[in-house]
């Protein structure tokens, strides 16, 4: 597929080949342009007047197009799906549910936009009126695992405020966001105010974060990539909104339903294979439940289809490649040589699968139990005797993104809650728990800002104050 470029679509020539895999029959599947330093300075140039021109667009026009754009993406809903398994190794179903996450948000960001009212301060003398107003160029930098889903997190919103927007999409799953970049387009939307500059985060994301050009950076991804767009965002004074890393606690008490806990622990885990950011990583178990809860688990996980992900049976896929699956390997074998005991899986294989894992026996000491996130399926398993030691153990993390607690005691369930440095926590369930008004966003390493219908459309606004004096209306 080409890039998006100026209204137009632009290929390799001349330009180094990025190669998109399938990560489950490792075939190519499309491949996209790298792009240079001068197409970054061509995007930045024609965004301003994407911005200017959008940004013109009437509230209600642009309305109508969000509105229609949801519309279209419900249409291709299918072919989106099959683009994202198979650019992702997605499973078809998971696929599917995150397309109906972008028809969602662009109509819910239409719907939010059109109740959207400035407001009058009160004022005895004069009139005093705030506006929003477009920030002007917004990029967003993408990751490789739902890429269809936080493409709309952040499109929808920065369109619906009358920005011009660049996406950069990461190197392994460009193909859905230029695929639904055309559909807005055909829906409506000025081409200059949504480009797609595809190629390395080194150099395209970096160039963008750096660019005096840009007045608000959207990021989702690593917290190491993440703090480097900060630092090079921070030199403008440009915005920057980070969606960040995590490595998120699940603590079980002794007094839960056994099988509640474990579908709640496996459901909140293998989701994408272990690709998610607010999946459940790190479970903290009390240790009279601790064999029985990790011998289900185990027990449940060995029964599950690990395969093809456009077959309606399998529950897990590949990671994303082949390097990916070999860091989850290099960590479960680390953990293993530091006194862990692999209950079930561990094992690699066909490159890029990995086995769904229980590793048992893994101390609050190791780096899997603090600050090293596993984005794969991997269950490492903590024990724990007295509250307070579940709490410790939870929050001796550099991350804070999500977090769950699961009890037969609803009171203890909400005084540990409480007390969990988090941007989420779910009482009786995994943290892999999103909606789309909820403020979603980490503290600590995990980010800046939050996503949602809550926040995004404020945060990728400015407020204008205009007074008219003399002018109450009493
Ligand atoms: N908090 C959230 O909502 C959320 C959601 C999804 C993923 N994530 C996190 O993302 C990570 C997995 O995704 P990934 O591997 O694609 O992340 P990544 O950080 O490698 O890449 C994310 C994006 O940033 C770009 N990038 C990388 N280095 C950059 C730099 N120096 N300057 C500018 N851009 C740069 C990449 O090209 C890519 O487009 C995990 O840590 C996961 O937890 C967080
Ligand atoms: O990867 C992180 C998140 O779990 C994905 S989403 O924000 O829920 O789509």
């Amino acid at each position: 597929m080409k890039m998006l470029l100026n209204g137009k679509k632009v290929g390799t020539e001349g330009r180094e080949e990025i190669i998109v895999i399938n990560p489950y029959t490792h075939e190519e599947i499309d491949s996209v342009p790298c792009a240079d330093l001068n197409d970054i300075d061509t995007a930045l140039e024609c965004a301003r007047e994407g911005a200017e021109k959008w940004g013109r667009v009437p509230v209600l026009e642009r309305v109508r197009i969000l509105e229609k754009v949801s519309s279209k993406i419900a249409e291709k809903k299918k072919d989106i799906a099959l683009l994202l398994s198979k650019e992702a190794g997605k499973i078809y179903t998971q696929a599917e549910e995150e397309v109906d996450h972008a028809i969602g948000l662009f109509k819910e960001y239409a719907n939010r936009l059109r109740y959207d009212y400035d407001s009058v301060l009160p004022s005895n003398e004069d009139m005093i009126l705030v506006t929003r107003e477009p920030l002007g160029v917004v990029a967003c930098i993408l990751p490789f695992n739902f890429p269809v889903e936080l493409y709309a997190q952040k499109v929808a919103p920065a369109l619906a405020a009358g920005n011009a927007i660049i996406i950069k999409p990461s190197v392994e799953t460009p193909l859905s966001s230029i695929y639904l970049s055309e559909l807005i387009i055909e829906c409506g939307v000025e081409p200059k105010a949504l480009q797609v500059i595809t190629g390395h985060g080194s150099v395209v994301g970096s160039a963008l974060a750096s660019s005096d050009k840009i007045d608000a950076v959207s990021m989702t991804g690593s917290t190491e990539a993440g703090i480097s767009i900060y630092v090079s965002a921070a030199k403008n004074l440009s915005r920057c909104f980070l969606e960040l890393g995590g490595n998120d606690p699940l603590i079980i008490f002794d007094d839960v339903d056994l099988d509640t806990a474990v579908t709640e622990a496996i459901n909140g885990r293998i989701v994408h294979a272990g690709q998610a950011c607010c999946s459940s990583k790190r479970f903290i178990v009390q240790e009279n439940i601790y064999d029985e809860f990790a011998g289900r688990l185990a027990e449940r996980l060995k029964g599950m289809k690990i395969g093809d992900p456009l077959d309606q049976g399998s529950r897990i896929g590949p990671l994303i490649d082949e390097r990916a699956a070999q860091r989850v390997e290099e960590i479960v074998d680390r953990t293993v040589k530091a006194g862990a005991y692999c209950l079930c899986g561990g094992r690699r294989f066909d490159g890029n699968f990995f086995e769904p894992t229980v590793l048992t026996g893994v101390t609050p000491a190791m780096d899997i139990a603090q600050n090293l996130e596993v984005f794969g399926p991997v269950f490492p398993l903590i024990k724990f005797k007295t509250e307070e030691q579940a709490v410790a153990i939870a929050d001796n993390c550099t991350y804070g993104l999500s977090s769950g607690v699961i009890s037969g005691e609803i009171q203890r369930a909400i005084r540990v809650a409480r007390q969990l440095d988090a941007g989420n926590c779910t009482i009786n369930g995994t943290g892999l728990y999103r909606t789309h008004d909820m403020p979603f966003g980490g503290h600590r390493k995990s980010g800046l800002g939050t996503e949602g219908l809550y926040a995004t459309l404020d945060e990728f606004t400015k407020t204008k104050t205009y007074v008219w004096k003399g002018a109450a209306i009493r």
